[in-house]
């Protein structure tokens, strides 16, 4: 990511520590004859990234793009490749200068909310490697080139997953709460 973005290779693995987590979930949906039931509420990863298998060919994720939910579509084999939010603590805001604004697409680093739907007649399972920096690692904007046209968004912080999980429990998004 950072060679595609022309940054310093190790600018963001330096984010993850000396000891990063990979931690992996296995999902398991069983069938619901339920409409309308949530296998996971909305949400965004509380990871660096998250690389997803979706088992067989059920679908049920959902991202949330512009205001509108779309469904991943299974791809046999495919992985889906995530980034969470440890990576849009990255994203800094461009200011307006000089009459316009900066262009922010090269920094458009976003952390996707997505939710699972359960099916009615079909069990689903997903497997989900999240990567994540070390938990007592500090982190910040890594590209955060501060400067007239760019401000950061979010405060540093430790030990983002605990705290992101319970912001996800209290219903707060962790984001939000660490914004400046
Ligand atoms: O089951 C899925 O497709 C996604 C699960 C998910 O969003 C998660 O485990 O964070
Ligand atoms: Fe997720």
């Amino acid at each position: 990511m950072a060679r595609s973005l022309k940054l310093e290779e190790t600018g963001f693995l330096n984010q993850f520590g000396d000891l990063p987590v990979m931690q992996v979930r296995f999902n398991f949906y069983p069938p619901s004859s339920r409409t309308e039931v949530f296998g996971v509420k909305p949400h965004s990863d509380r990871s660096g990234i998250t690389v997803l298998l979706q088992y067989r060919e059920v679908e049920g994720l959902q991202v949330l793009k512009d205001g509108a939910w779309y469904t991943v579509p299974v791809i046999p084999d495919a992985l889906v490749v995530n980034l969470g939010d440890q990576m849009q603590y990255h994203y800094v805001k461009y200011d307006w200068v000089g009459g316009e604004f900066a262009d922010n697409d090269k920094w458009d680093i976003q952390s996707p909310v997505h939710r699972v739907w359960t099916n009615a007649n079909k069990l689903r399972l997903s497997f989900a490697l999240f990567s994540k920096p070390e938990a007592e690692k500090e982190i910040g904007p890594v590209y955060c080139f501060i400067d007239e046209t760019r401000s950061r968004l979010y405060r540093n912080v430790r030990n983002f997953t605990a705290f992101n999980y319970e912001c996800f429990q209290k219903g707060k998004v962790a984001l939000e709460e660490v914004r400046i």
